[in-house]
């Protein structure tokens, strides 16, 4: 039956490996959960024997380093800042699937992409990802509304449906591309502008910190249709202390999160962390309060009321205002650090790889000549960028571990039986260099993402998910993918990038989020564009 099966399913051209043959059983039975769960339970109870037994192994059976390792680990080796690395130290150590103790929590880690799907693939109706009690704390301490990234259960569900459609619908993605382009440009003539300040020729210092410029104003512009100023020479106060808050609170997150709730209103961190928080919430209700002053105004003067994201849902009546300022501020917060450490990422890696920057640069001019700037439509064509983008995000995953809780089911992973409420911690960063199914895993490969490629092919559908998975998957992916490569190709067909002559190896950190732990500095030099694009004639040669 299992054979026939395999057969239908290869004569459909789906290209499953006849040794997969108990991949396809959980790739069907995963199209319904309860049955992918029953078949690893069945697979477990069947390889596990106890004493002749058939005995399921449970979480006790799980090795792991104790609490006092973990401390020793983390403070004594120096891994604090860099726990994405200690997933790999530790999986070589434990193997893919073993316990660690922080205090009286025990995390379950997860560090093979066969595990990871398992652990995804059972996570439930309503997906969590942590219960996030530092971060829930402060919207209870604030009588703040919960936003897509720290509601539960069935409030989540309903905020996702609200917020879902204008994120991620292509139709309405495509069309923030003209605004998001106009942020673009005004980046390129900052990048000019810093070129001829920093007195030292072509180079840009500290790109990252610019990209969060760039990064804060684009998702500005796609929510309210303001600009915030970051791409002036003088960046606002407010608009500057946003994007330093936003740094922050993800620092202080995973500081607050050692300590006992009890001992938070004695910290300072904790203090820190809620005026991070404090700030983040006033200038977002600043600009969802101006927004619902110009929809009053156009509708006293009988005008009509249009506008992008923020005018539809303050339209559309589906949420109250606390509940828009919570889901607002948390996609703005969202919206900051990742698109501009991944960026950064792609830039430092095309500065070092010459033919990879030729080969993206030849692409980008073959589909848009001259000075034709990228569309939506222009960037479908546009295979080898999106690679590029692929690759950084593989190599540097901006959430380099994930986490999902199980509370609705007890689920098998792994031979192992978990019961419900087993928090997870899907260790993505050590799967993205797993050799199996990246070869040369530490070198930046664009090729391997390019349909048709031998890689692609043999790659596993979990070994690199950058932007997670499933329903509880990331609200932003697609206005992040669009502002990512709408900047990357402009900035490409503007500038030559190379390293900065006295810069070293980046290495990243983890605060919560990965960055790059020392400043990135490159050289822009201006490519000869024949006919320049009218506002960028500024980003001329060096
Ligand atoms: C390179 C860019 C980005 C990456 C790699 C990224 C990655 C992720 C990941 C891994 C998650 C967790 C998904 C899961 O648990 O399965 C997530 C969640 C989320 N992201 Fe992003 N993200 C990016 C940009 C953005 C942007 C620009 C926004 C806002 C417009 C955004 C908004 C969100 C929100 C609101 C959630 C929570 C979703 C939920 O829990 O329902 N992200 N993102």
């Amino acid at each position: 039956m299992v054979k026939m099966l395999g057969r239908s399913l290869m004569n459909v051209g789906l290209r499953v490996k006849c040794q997969q043959l108990k991949g396809i059983q959980r790739v069907t039975a995963g199209l319904n959960p309860a049955n992918y769960g029953d078949t690893l339970r069945r697979e477990a109870a069947s390889t596990s024997t106890v004493m002749g037994v058939n005995k399921m192994k449970t979480m006790d059976d799980l090795g792991g380093p104790s609490f006092m390792t973990t401390l020793y680990w983390l403070f004594i080796k120096g891994y604090f800042q860099t726990t994405q690395q200690m997933q790999i130290e530790h999986s070589k150590i434990y193997g893919p699937l073993w316990k660690s103790k922080y205090g009286p929590l025990v995390v379950v880690n997860v560090a093979s992409a066969d595990l990871i799907e398992q652990v995804l693939r059972q996570e439930g109706k309503h997906p969590i990802r942590t219960d996030m009690p530092h971060w829930r704390n402060y919207r209870e301490l604030r009588n703040q509304a919960h936003g897509p990234l720290t509601e539960m259960g069935a409030k989540w569900q309903r905020i996702r449906s609200i917020l879902n459609p204008r994120m991620l619908k292509p139709k309405h993605v495509s069309s923030y591309a003209n605004t998001i382009n106009e942020v673009v440009t005004d980046f390129i003539c900052r990048v000019n502008w810093l070129r001829e300040t920093s007195g030292q020729g072509v180079v840009v210092n500290d790109l990252t910190a610019e990209l969060y410029k760039f990064a804060f104003e684009g998702i500005c512009s796609v929510l309210f249709e303001t600009r915030m100023g970051c791409m002036s020479e003088v960046i606002p106060e407010k608009t500057q202390k946003f994007i330093v808050s936003v740094g922050e609170m993800f620092h202080l997150s995973q500081v607050v999160i050692l300590f006992p709730q009890f001992l938070w209103p004695y910290l300072q961190s904790w203090k820190r962390f809620v005026a991070a928080w404090d700030h983040l919430f006033k200038v977002a209700e600043e600009l969802v309060n101006k927004k619902i002053e110009e929809i009053q105004e156009n509708v006293h003067l009988d005008k009509d009321v249009e506008g992008a994201y923020l005018t539809h849902l303050l339209l559309s009546e589906q949420m109250n205002s606390t509940e828009i300022l919570g889901s607002i501020t948390e996609l703005l917060l969202a919206g900051v650090d990742t698109t501009s450490n991944t960026i950064s990422w792609s830039l430092y890696h095309l500065a070092r790889e010459p033919e990879i920057q030729e080969q993206l640069y030849q692409e980008v001019i073959s589909v848009c000549p001259g000075d034709k700037v990228p569309n939506s439509d222009d960037i479908a064509q546009m295979p080898y960028l999106k690679a590029i983008i692929r690759e950084t995000l593989r190599l540097y995953p901006v959430v380099p571990g994930n986490a999902r809780v199980t509370v609705e089911n007890e689920i098998v992973v792994g031979n192992h039986l978990f019961p419900k409420k087993t928090l997870f911690h899907l260790c993505h960063y050590a799967v993205s260099y797993d050799e199996n199914i990246f070869p040369n895993p530490h070198t930046f490969l664009p090729e391997r993402w390019l349909r048709g490629g031998e890689d692609k092919s043999k790659q596993h559908p979990f070994g690199s998910v950058p932007f997670g998975f499933g329903i509880r998957a990331c609200l932003g992916r697609r206005v992040a993918e669009l502002e990512m490569y709408l900047l990357l190709s402009r900035l490409i067909k503007h500038y030559e990038v190379k390293p900065d002559p006295a810069g070293k190896p980046v290495k990243p950190i983890t605060r919560t989020l990965l960055c790059p732990a020392t400043p990135i500095n490159l050289q822009f030099l201006g490519r000869q564009v024949k006919q320049a694009e009218p506002r960028a004639k500024l980003a001329g040669s060096p």
